[in-house]
């Protein structure tokens, strides 16, 4: 039997394929900070956070490397917002395979869709970044747009902008959008910060889970805001995670759901027996430390070898 970071693998199997994941890296170059709440945050050191994680990644030879978003900061100073993002995809380029991208709100303080979704080579319809790719016969990865409504990135007077507007002012009453001063529960959620997925979208993603279940694919959904409180502060999870979830439980071929964000981590089973991962951020990795990881899959599980901070989790199928 292999071990792996502290994990037994599936038995000694050869996974079907294996892929990286960092999440949350919000590089800028500028001297440490703090989050809003006081957390450390180490914006030049996750760019080394990146490489280490690159060099390992193709020693492990992963097939290919998934990026959970935020690649820059918010503190980023704007002039140097195109050549920050320009800066980090080289990063990953180094990487010897393809590196899919999500984008987070702190891609959106820096860059608006039109300029930011080229750089990461999201070439999706109409500004958006929800995408489908299947490395393998056997799974399909899902990539949802979890800003698609968000008053975050679209232009000043995009109807999206406009029924984001609308929705936060009937849902916060804080003048300030992004406080969850007040609201409870899972209500904390409805915060500027954070967005939803749009109508077209869900009917999107119902029609490739459809043709996933037909195709007898597992499904990966990936997404930068998580989608279970389980597995996530109320703060960080997407506006509206029940709707996509009550799509995702409408099949049976989604296993597991992995999405960035809520820096501290956190993993989940839901009550349909799926797997919620949500990533430790490279950000908040103090010097010398690591947070990213690599993902075996097989056919009744994904086992996530963690590097430092980011906590190896075995993921076996329920169903
Ligand atoms: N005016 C505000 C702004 C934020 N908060 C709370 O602070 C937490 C995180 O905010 P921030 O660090 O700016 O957001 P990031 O996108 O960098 O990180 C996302 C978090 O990890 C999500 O958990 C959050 O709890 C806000 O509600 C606030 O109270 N008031």
């Amino acid at each position: 039997m292999g071990s792996v970071n502290g994990l037994i693998n599936a038995q000694g199997k050869q996974p079907l394929l294996s892929f990286g994941v960092i999440s949350d890296v919000q590089y800028a170059d500028i001297p440490d900070g703090r989050s809003f709440l006081g957390v450390p945050r180490y914006y030049r050191h996750s760019i080394l956070v990146l490489q280490r994680a690159v060099k390992k990644w193709n020693c492990q030879k992963a097939k290919f490397v998934m990026n959970f978003g935020d690649i820059i900061d918010g503190f980023c100073p704007k002039d140097q917002s195109l050549d920050a993002v320009m800066k980090m995809v080289k990063e990953f380029d180094n990487f010897n395979g393809p590196v899919y991208h999500m984008i987070g709100n702190h891609c959106l303080y820096n860059l608006p869709r039109e300029k930011l979704l080229p750089l990461l080579r999201i070439h999706s319809h109409d500004g958006h970044a929800y995408y489908d790719f299947s490395p393998i016969p056997e799974y399909r990865f899902v990539i949802l747009d979890a800003y698609d409504i968000s008053a975050i990135g679209w232009p000043k007077d995009h109807p999206k902008t406009m029924k984001a507007l609308k929705f936060l002012s009937e849902k916060n009453p804080n003048s300030d959008k992004n406080s969850p001063d007040g609201l409870v529960d899972l209500d904390r959620r409805f915060l500027m910060f954070n967005g939803a997925v749009g109508k077209e979208q869900l009917e999107w993603l119902d029609h490739v889970l459809l043709e996933a279940t037909r195709s007898n694919q597992k499904v990966v959904v990936c997404c930068h805001l998580p989608l279970d409180p389980g597995a996530s502060s109320r703060e960080a999870l997407l506006w509206n995670y029940d709707e996509v979830m009550n799509v995702i439980h409408r099949s049976d071929c989604v296993k597991v759901c992995l999405a960035g964000h809520d820096h501290k981590g956190g993993h989940s089973v839901d009550a349909h027996g799926i797997h919620h991962r949500v990533f430790e951020a490279a950000l908040e990795c103090p010097p010398g430390t690591d947070a990213f990881g690599c993902i075996d899959v097989f056919d009744d599980r994904l086992l996530l070898s963690g590097s430092g901070r980011m906590k190896s989790t075995e993921m076996i199928f329920s169903r």
